[in-house]
C-alpha cells in the first residue's frame, strides 16, 4: 500500500481548513501573560490549551522546539505529547527545529523527527541547508519514505538573513534562489503539491525577482508580531500565493489563555488570509 505524500495531505488540509499555520511558541513572557508559571507544568497547560482551542480548525501547527527544549527532557516529553495531541485532533504538525548538519548526522536528526515510530514523528520538519543542500539528503529520503515533508530555510523573515541568503554565487544566482531551485527539482512531477517546501518570510516585500514556483508549499512566517499582515501576501508571493502556508505565532497566542479568544483571533487571521488569497 502506498503512503500518501505530505504534499497531498497538506493540499487537502489547506483546501478544507484554509492554509493558516499557528505556531506553538511558549515564550516565557506568554506563559506569564497567561498567568502560568515558567515551568514544565506551565508549558504543558499552554500547549494543551492551544491544541484544544485550534486543533480541529487549523491546517497546521508549528511547535517551536526551542521553547520546549529549554526545559530539558521534561520539556521534550511535553513536545511529544503536544505533537501526538495535535495530530490526533486532525491538524498537521510542522516541527520547527531547523535541523542541519553533515549528512551522517543529518540522518540521525531525520530519524528523530521523520521516522514513523519516533515519539517526535512530525508531518514535516524545518531544516537548514547551510551545510549545503546535499547534506539534507538523508532527511529528504526518509521524508519521502514516510509520507512526510521538509521546509528548507530559503529566504527567512529576519532582517539578518540577507547576509547569507542574498550572497551571490559564482553562477550569478544568489543562495536563496539556489535553494528554491533545489526544491523545484525535488518536487518535479508531483501532484497536487510536492512535499518539499521553502521557508520564505512574509516580511520580505516584493519577491518578484525569485522563482517561487517550486511546486511545493511556501511556509511564510512573519505575520503578526514581526509586522507583516495577511494583506501583504499577494504582493510578496505573486502567483505563488496559492501555495503559501502563512504562519502566525505570537499574533494569535497573545490572546490566550481564553480558548474563545484564541479561536476568534485565529479565525480573524484565517479570514484575512482567505480574502487576500481570493483577491489575488
Ligand atoms: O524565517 C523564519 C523561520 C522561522 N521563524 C519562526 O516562526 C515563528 C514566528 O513567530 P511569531 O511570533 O509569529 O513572530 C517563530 O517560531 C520563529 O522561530 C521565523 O519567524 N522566521
Amino acid at each position: 500500500m502506498s503512503i500518501e505524500s505530505f504534499g497531498s495531505r497538506l493540499r487537502r488540509a489547506m483546501d478544507s481548513r484554509g492554509p493558516l499555520c499557528v505556531g506553538i511558541d511558549p515564550h516565557a513572557s506568554l506563559l506569564d501573560s497567561w498567568g502560568l508559571p515558567d515551568t514544565v507544568e506551565g508549558l504543558e497547560r499552554f500547549s494543551r490549551t492551544v491544541v484544544e482551542a485550534l486543533g480541529e480548525t487549523v491546517a497546521v501547527f508549528k511547535p517551536q522546539a526551542a521553547f520546549f527544549e529549554r526545559f530539558g527532557s521534561k520539556g521534550v516529553a511535553v513536545l511529544e505529547t503536544t505533537v501526538a495531541e495535535a495530530r490526533a485532533a486532525g491538524a498537521l504538525v510542522c516541527m520547527d527545529a531547523k535541523r542541519g548538519d553533515i549528512g551522517s548526522t543529518m540522518a540521525a536528526y531525520a530519524e528523530a523527527f521523520l521516522r514513523k515510530d519516533s515519539p517526535l514523528f512530525s508531518d514535516a520538519l524545518t531544516v537548514s541547508p547551510y551545510l549545503g543542500y546535499g547534506s539534507l539528503k538523508p532527511a529528504v529520503d526518509l521524508a519521502r519514505e514516510n509520507g512526510a515533508g521538509l521546509f528548507v530555510l530559503a529566504l527567512t523573515s529576519n532582517p539578518e538573513g540577507g547576509e547569507v541568503q542574498h550572497a551571490v554565487r559564482a553562477d550569478g544566482r544568489n543562495v536563496g534562489a539556489t535553494m528554491l531551485g533545489h526544491l523545484a527539482a525535488e518536487n518535479a512531477g508531483e501532484s497536487p503539491l510536492g512535499s518539499f517546501g521553502a521557508v520564505v518570510g512574509a516580511t520580505l516585500g516584493d519577491l518578484s525577482s525569485y522563482d517561487l514556483d517550486i511546486n511545493g508549499p511556501l511556509l511564510a512566517p512573519g505575520i503578526g508580531a514581526q509586522g507583516a499582515t495577511p494583506a501583504d501576501l499577494p504582493s510578496v508571493f505573486g502567483a505563488a500565493v496559492r501555495n503559501v502556508v502563512p504562519n502566525v505565532s505570537r499574533g494569535v497566542l497573545r490572546h490566550g489563555p481564553s480558548v474563545e479568544a484564541l479561536r476568534s483571533s485565529a479565525a480573524r487571521f484565517a479570514d484575512e488570509v482567505r480574502s487576500a488569497v481570493a483577491g489575488a
